[in-house]
């Protein structure tokens, strides 16, 4: 459905700047019907990768190809029409403010040039699939974050398209609203069979739905292949590296919803030198002494403290405290309970 062949893209050089590599050497295949995954930190070449999909790019070299076409290859008229069949939701939903609900998925299908009528049937229907017939007259600014996504799908499925991509379609809303448009979006995905691709810098996301991700760093594809191979048998050292330090990410963010405000031990604020080596002694130190180690901040920036609770004997806790002052940047304890 969609391949990608040697693409190559170089955003040439502007004034006092040089030119940029966003994309080196990229081969994929998306097959027809599939949820595919496209994970990579910020600066990876995934939207670079998303705008050549759906025409708003072209690469340097290297052949796009859609349903059966090379996009380089289409005349505009062509190209707009091919477009219209590649539905698109973003993270910030690119909603039309000035215009309701209803009027904001009608909009794609009057620049399709459709019938009043048909418009009409398809903006009800869609409205009903996405969940919001009850909000068709509100304003974006009178809903809620998971309902503009949910507009921004009905809008992208207008025009009954044989892909959709979605360009972080999660990283704005919390983790429940996520769990509910990415149930909506597998529904979506059995009863019509669209293809989906999915550029996150999420891995829950991808584990979540996506049968195959691809992981990029640095403008190249460096990983593939099957979701559970991937992640649970990363090989490539910076995916291995990028798992490790997101694991670590979701943990915190399911941890910090736990956290209560009352301290249980001695709260104690790091900043971490080497977090991963450093986090595989700290627990393997707190639990030889029998301290238990709450997270209650975190942050894989290394300019930025953790902050953890810890809980256990006086003898234990100054056993993992000695650990972290040995081998951390800044270890400041903040209490003693
Ligand atoms: N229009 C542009 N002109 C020049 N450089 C660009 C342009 N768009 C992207 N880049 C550069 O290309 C590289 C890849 O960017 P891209 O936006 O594709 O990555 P990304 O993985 O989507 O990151 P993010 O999630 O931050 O958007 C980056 O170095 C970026 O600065």
């Amino acid at each position: 459905m969609i391949q990608l062949k040697e693409i190559e893209k170089i955003y040439p050089s502007r004034k006092g700047t040089t030119s940029v590599s966003a994309l080196t050497g990229v081969d994929l295949d998306i097959k027809a019907g599939e949820i595919f995954g496209i994970i990579g930190r910020s600066g990876a070449g995934k939207s670079t990768l998303l705008r050549l999909i759906n025409g708003l790019e072209t690469p340097t070299s290297g052949e796009v190809w859609v349903d059966g076409k090379e996009m380089s290859l289409l005349s505009e008229k062509e190209l707009r029409h091919a477009r219209t069949k590649i539905g698109i939701i973003f993270q910030h939903f690119n909603l039309l403010w000035s215009r309701t609900v209803w009027e904001n998925v009608a909009f794609s299908l009057e620049v399709a040039g459709k019938s009043k009528a048909e418009i009409q049937g398809k903006v009800n229907e869609l409205l009903e699939r996405v969940g919001l017939s009850d909000r068709a007259h509100a304003y974006p600014s009178q809903l809620s974050g998971g309902q503009k996504q949910r507009v921004g799908i009905a809008r992208a499925l207008a025009n009954n398209p044989t892909v959709l991509l979605c360009d972080e379609a999660t990283s704005a809303l919390d983790p429940e609203t996520t769990a509910s448009i990415l149930q909506l979006l597998r529904d979506i995905h059995r009863d019509m069979g669209i293809t989906m691709v999915l550029i996150t810098h999420e891995m829950s996301v991808v584990r979540s739905i996506c049968q195959r991700v691809a992981v990029m760093d640095d403008g190249y594809i460096i990983e593939e292949g099957k979701v559970s191979d991937v992640f649970n048998h990363p090989t490539h050292p910076a995916t291995r590296q990028f798992v490790r330090q997101t694991e670590m990410e979701e943990d915190v963010q399911g941890v910090g919803k736990a956290i209560t405000n009352k301290a249980l031990g001695t709260v104690v604020r790091v900043w971490f030198r080497d977090l991963p080596s450093t986090w595989k002694q700290l627990g393997e130190e707190s639990e030889a002494k029998g301290v238990h180690v709450h997270v209650l901040a975190g942050s894989t920036k290394p300019s930025e403290a953790w902050t953890f609770d810890l809980e256990g004997s006086g003898e234990g806790v100054a056993g993992v405290l000695d650990l972290l002052r040995e081998t951390a940047v800044k270890t400041e304890v903040v209490t003693v309970v």
